[in-house]
């Protein structure tokens, strides 16, 4: 089956000031379609940079890269990317629906329809009783959640998702981390979820690419041989603490001092 995304060699050197900043380098990847991989690493690796290359919201310097069979600016114009975002950035004057709707509405042609409807997909997050709430009457995890109901307007093909939870409590996290794996099974599609947390990695992705920093660039992807039906108390298992514990070498390994 060809990957949903596949890059190969993708650097991105970042000019201004006279300065030229390396966010990334020598970075290959390949991603099948309908897996849930999960990218992790330290702060400046370059996860955000990598996430908004596959996005067409950065070009890359070096490299080639492949989302869909076709470049990230057609999958962009074809709206089968959704997005997420550590700000779910709703529009304060519009209800929780009104948010969901929105990609049907704004930009060059309104996103596909979809085979779920902004309601269906509210109920999908749990939020079918507030869809008349105001983003301010809503809490944090609530908010992600409409961010989420609106990131899969459209049935995308491919979910992008940087951070999304991490400015929320961790008990919150936890059951949003519990729900996104709920959301990603009914909907089968890929995800490409950037994460600083080594137990968040684990336990949502099938396989976790650590970026390396330093002048070398490059990743490294490690396998998460857990069974896919997860739930939180998974993480109390020997299975997902050797899991764990091989990520934080795999990152200290691959974080270079500055
Ligand atoms: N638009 C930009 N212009 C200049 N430098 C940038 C730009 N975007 C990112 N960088 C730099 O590129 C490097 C990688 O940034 P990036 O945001 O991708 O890292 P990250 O791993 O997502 O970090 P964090 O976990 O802190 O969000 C950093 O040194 C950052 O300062």
């Amino acid at each position: 089956m060809a990957p949903a995304i596949e890059a190969r060699g993708i650097g991105v050197t970042f000019r201004g000031g006279g300065r030229a900043i390396q966010a990334l380098d020598a970075i290959d990847l390949a991603v099948a379609p309908g897996e849930f991989v999960t990218v992790l690493g330290a702060s400046g690796s370059g996860k955000s940079t990598l996430l908004r290359v596959v996005a067409d919201l950065v070009a890359p310097t070096r490299g080639t890269i492949e989302v869909l069979g076709g470049s990230p600016a057609q999958a962009r114009q074809r709206r089968a990317m959704g997005f997420a975002f550590q700000d779910a950035a709703l529009l304060p004057w519009r209800t929780a629906l009104q948010n969901v709707m929105l990609p049907l509405q704004v930009g060059s042609g309104a996103a596909r329809a979809g085979t779920r409807t902004p309601q269906d997909l509210l109920a999908l997050v749990g939020l079918a009783h507030r869809g008349d709430a105001l983003p301010a009457e809503l809490s944090g995890g609530e908010r992600q959640r409409v961010s989420l109901a609106r990131a899969l307007v459209g049935s995308p093909d491919i979910l992008l998702m940087d951070e999304p939870f991490g400015a929320l409590d961790e008990l919150v996290r936890d059951r949003l981390n519990e729900e996104l794996l709920r959301v990603w099974r009914d909907t089968g599609c890929t995800i490409v979820f950037v994460t600083h947390s080594i137990q968040e990695a684990a336990f949502l992705g099938s396989r976790v690419i650590v970026m390396h920093t330093g002048p070398q660039g490059g990743c490294e992807s490690v396998a998460v041989d857990l069974p896919r039906a997860r739930t939180l108390a998974i993480r109390e298992t020997g299975d997902f603490l050797r899991i764990t514990s091989r990520l934080r070498h795999a990152l200290e390994a691959g974080t270079v001092a500055a």
